[in-house]
């Protein structure tokens, strides 16, 4: 849970330090409408991925399941700019899948806050495994970071692919390749 208080203050600063008047008309409500926008964009931090990967149905095969294009917004922790893009994910059930949509709600759970793209993507992975009890898990996350286009090396377009493999996707390169094909990769 954000404390409010403490970001409106932190706004307040950031203008003064910008050299501007935090009075005049424009800026009178900022703090607070910061304030509600960090609640909003980290929201994934009062959340665990439990509880929506809980929602379990019986199955009785182990085919894989493959999630695409799973659009994300995320805040890079070293800046706190956005980094955004999208994430594709597979697993192997172990005799029960979860609902579709708790796939889209374990991504919103570990994008919405500061991150790294590497941990998310690995935290997506870890999850499927441990709290939907996958026989295995593979994560491709593709992200554009406005700290490299933006600013800095400035650089837009440029795209970072990271991929988390846990279980039978770390020792079958068959599967991998497989889950590269569904995703047109
Ligand atoms: N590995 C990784 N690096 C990231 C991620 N997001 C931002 N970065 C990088 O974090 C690094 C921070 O580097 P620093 O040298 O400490 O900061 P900086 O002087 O602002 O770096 P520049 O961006 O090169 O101007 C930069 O290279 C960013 O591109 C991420 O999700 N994963
Ligand atoms: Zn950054």
């Amino acid at each position: 849970m954000v404390d409010q208080e403490k970001i409106q203050q932190a706004v307040r600063l950031l203008l003064e330090g910008m050299g501007e008047d935090v009075e005049r008309e424009g800026l009178l409500e900022t703090p607070q409408r910061v304030g509600r926008m960090y609640a909003e964009i980290c929201r994934g931090m009062d959340e665990s991925a439990s509880e929506h990967l809980s929602t379990t149905f019986s199955i009785d095969s182990d085919d894989m399941v493959v999630e695409r294009d799973i659009q994300f917004y995320s805040l890079c922790e070293h800046h706190l700019l956005p980094f955004y893009g999208k994430v594709h994910l597979a697993y192997i059930p172990n005799g029960r899948v979860t609902g579709l949509s708790k796939l889209a709600r374990t991504v919103e759970v570990f994008s919405r806050r500061l991150q790294l793209q590497e941990r998310l993507t690995s935290q997506i992975a870890d999850a499927l495994m441990d709290d939907l009890g996958a026989k295995g898990a593979i994560v491709m996350v593709e992200g554009e970071h406005m700290c490299m286009s933006m600013r800095g090396v400035s650089k837009p377009g440029a795209s970072t692919a990271t991929l988390a493999k846990r279980g039978v996707f770390e020792g079958d390169q068959a599967l991998v390749d497989e889950f590269f094909r569904l995703i047109g990769k």
